[in-house]
């Protein structure tokens, strides 16, 4: 199918050069005094203390690049090319990379046209995408505005939320029972209620969600759990002198924070990840929005996750199915990789600075994501003349 008809599609590289191998860097680099990572409780590891190297190494490696260039400075915004034109040379960066990557908005006419009479599926990031990037991960609120407008897309379209938070986080922060989540990347899945789907996925059962129905749960990555816990623990005892650090617990996957780090403490917070993963070969680095993650070693992502709920929504491989997936982050470009190759649907990246990705359209902000909503909805019932489905979606 052809997805985007108006050009042919642009020859991706993969975004911003994330390295994933092990992370190499030197106690003397660190800017605060090291207290050396020994526990008494016995659950946490011993993280042996590193001989001195040199800042070259751990700039050749490319990680401390990779954490830099891991959130766009906020002031910067990419022009409205419609209406202004590019003056500068990067202005003709931006402007390129709107021609490559458009504004979903401005294409809203050539998605919908795309769009008719095909079931459209919407998947939605969280942070970055429903709420704006702050500070403080605890105070990343969705607006009432924006919450209203996922209610009402998930009243026309089956709408999963699919983030890297626990489950039961972003199911708070959202608040909505309309909508199929999974947290932890994609690692803690509850759809719709399928015996095929989970037949074919081991650790994949039957369970009731918060309002008793029945739903499938899937946990690919459950036997991760114990380890998972002691690694945050020691995570937390390791980063307590690292000021600004933060280490959340997503159940199936740890991350940590360096937003409020100063820049000069970052080779210390990537040194305790690291040292922490080489003592755990069975867990891997994911590089998110100033922030470490570390997960299982398995073979499951967001774009993973995408086409599990598919399944289980029994919307896969079909060519009257049009999903949509929209993100902002590295880890939405498996969602957003699966859409592209399989020509399966549209991801949309939420950048307000030109990024390579394998989206096929974009959006500025959480403002634009949400006027994108509200303009599908109102799509939908001038389709449907008015009428809403009261229940989850026919499918
Ligand atoms: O997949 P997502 O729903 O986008 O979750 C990815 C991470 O989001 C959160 O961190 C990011 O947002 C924070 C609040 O705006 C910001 O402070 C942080 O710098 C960002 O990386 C969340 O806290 C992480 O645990 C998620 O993995």
């Amino acid at each position: 199918m052809d997805m985007k008809s108006s050009s042919s599609s642009p020859v991706l590289t993969d975004p911003a050069p994330i390295n994933k191998s092990r992370l190499c860097i030197h106690s003397n680099l660190l800017a605060y005094p090291q207290s050396g990572a020994s526990f008494s409780s016995g659950k946490h590891i011993n993280i042996p203390r590193k001989k001195p190297g040199k800042l070259d190494d751990v700039r050749s490696n490319g990680w401390l690049d990779a954490m830099k260039s891991s959130s766009p400075p906020r002031k910067k915004h990419i022009k409205d090319f419609s209406i202004e034109l590019a003056s500068d040379e990067t202005d003709i960066a931006d402007y390129s990379w709107m021609l490559k990557y458009p504004s979903a908005l401005n294409s809203f006419e050539q998605i919908t046209n795309f769009a008719k009479k095909k079931k459209i599926a919407i998947f939605l990031d969280y942070d970055g995408t429903l709420s704006p990037i702050v500070d403080d991960p605890d105070q990343a609120l969705m607006s009432s505005d924006m919450r209203s407008a996922v209610r009402n897309v998930a009243k026309y379209f089956p709408t999963a939320i699919i983030s890297g938070r626990s489950r039961d986080k972003v199911y708070e922060l959202v608040g909505l029972t309309e909508l199929y989540y999974a947290g932890s990347h994609g690692m803690d899945i509850v759809g719709p209620i399928n015996k095929a789907v989970s037949n074919d996925h081991p650790n994949c059962i039957q369970s009731t969600d918060q309002q008793g129905e029945e739903v499938n749960l899937f946990q690919p990555a459950i036997e991760f759990i114990r380890m998972i816990d002691e690694v945050f623990r020691t995570l937390v005892e390791n980063t307590k002198e690292i000021k600004g650090a933060k280490v959340e617990h997503h159940k199936f996957c740890a991350s940590v924070h360096y937003r409020n780090v100063e820049e000069k403490n970052w080779p210390a917070i990537a040194q305790i990840v690291h040292d922490i993963l080489k003592q755990y070969p069975r867990l891997k680095l994911t590089h998110g929005r100033k922030v470490l993650e570390v997960r299982p070693v398995i073979d499951w992502n967001k774009g993973k996750a995408v086409e599990f709920l598919l399944e289980s929504l029994g919307l896969n491989n079909h060519d009257d199915v049009l999903p949509i997936y929209i993100g902002d982050d590295r880890t939405d470009e498996d969602a957003f990789k699966v859409l592209r190759e399989g020509n399966k649907g549209y991801g949309i990246l939420v950048s307000s600075t030109p990024k390579e990705t394998n989206a096929f359209y974009s959006l500025r902000d959480p403002t634009e994501v949400m006027k994108f909503l509200n303009s599908l909805v109102r799509w939908k019932k001038l389709q449907e003349g008015g009428r809403s489905m009261n229940n989850r979606w026919s499918i």
